[in-house]
């Protein structure tokens, strides 16, 4: 049986009746090197999903795997899509590609690799609308130019290009074109990184904003605990490729029952 038909039943599409995302047993080498091994956990509608652990514990290599852009060497990855549940893993590349367009957001630490950065602000958003299908160009400078304004981008500077914009500001705009489409699910890879202290905690602010009045579902990888303080409903834990514990972020954070995350608690570990 296939991933998606051994998942079918539970993640039904009677709205609420399943998790939006069961991973089970993702596993992914590098050679004899382990990236991440036998991960599994359901992410659920509204739900922020917290993925920490130290430089090389494998974040970034699960993030990989679950968003599709890396292929695991075992495991499922089970989205509830518009058509009922599907195993991201070995379903077609076509399909995956229109998943990411249409269903999916992913926000890059480095806003570079998430923009044009030959286009302008509101090309850049409104290129995300066409690309799940709006035509009237009137509607979408409109769109663009609304999404601008949420992500605290004067709409005046609509026509600038992103490198004419501070690094806070191309991630605010990175943001609004990830999520003008309406997104259910957003992958986020360090999305404050980078970034200086201050303009960290205003983007926070905003995300933490705009994942609540969307109802938007998320997988946000950081080594940064207020990160995911702020964030993040749930944590996982991660050590070696492995997941070393998961639970409440605030049960995890204040009440660690592993001894790798007390010391990731206590700061002895973080960068
Ligand atoms: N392309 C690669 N080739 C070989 N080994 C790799 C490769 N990418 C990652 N690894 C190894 O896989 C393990 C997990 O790395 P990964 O980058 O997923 O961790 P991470 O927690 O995201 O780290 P960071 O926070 O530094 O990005 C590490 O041991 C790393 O050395």
């Amino acid at each position: 049986m296939d991933g998606a038909a051994a998942f079918g039943e539970k993640a039904g599409r009677a709205e609420g009746a399943g998790p939006l995302l069961s991973v089970r047993g993702i596993t992914r080498h590098y050679g004899a090197r382990i990236g991440c091994a036998d991960v599994s956990f359901d992410l659920w509608p509204g739900e922020v999903m917290g993925i920490v652990g130290e430089s090389g514990s494998g974040k970034s290599t699960l993030l990989a795997c679950l968003s599709g852009q890396m292929a695991p060497d075992a495991g499922a990855v089970i989205y509830d899509g518009p058509d009922g549940p599907v195993d991201t893993v070995t379903m077609n590349e076509p399909a995956r590609r229109h998943l990411a367009r249409t269903e999916w957001a992913f926000v890059h630490q480095n806003p570079r690799d998430g923009l044009r950065m030959g286009v302008s602000a509101g090309g850049n958003v409104g290129e995300r609308l066409m690309a799940t299908g709006a035509r009237h160009y009137g509607r979408i400078r409109a769109a663009a130019a609304g999404w601008l304004e949420r992500v605290e981008i004067d709409p005046a500077r609509i026509d600038d290009r992103p490198r004419q914009f501070s690094g806070g500001m191309q991630q605010r705009l990175q943001i609004a074109r990830n999520l003008v489409s309406g997104p259910r699910l957003a992958f986020m890879d360090e999305p404050t990184g980078g970034l200086d202290v201050s303009v960290q905690a205003r983007l926070l602010d905003l995300l933490r904003g705009l994942v609540r009045d969307m109802g938007l579902s998320a997988v946000l990888v950081t080594h940064d605990l207020a990160v995911v303080r702020l964030l993040a409903d749930r944590l996982l834990v991660m050590k070696d490729g492995r997941v070393v514990e998961q639970g409440l972020t605030d049960q995890v954070l204040d009440d660690p029952q592993h001894a790798y995350t007390q010391l990731l608690v206590s700061s002895v570990l973080q960068v």
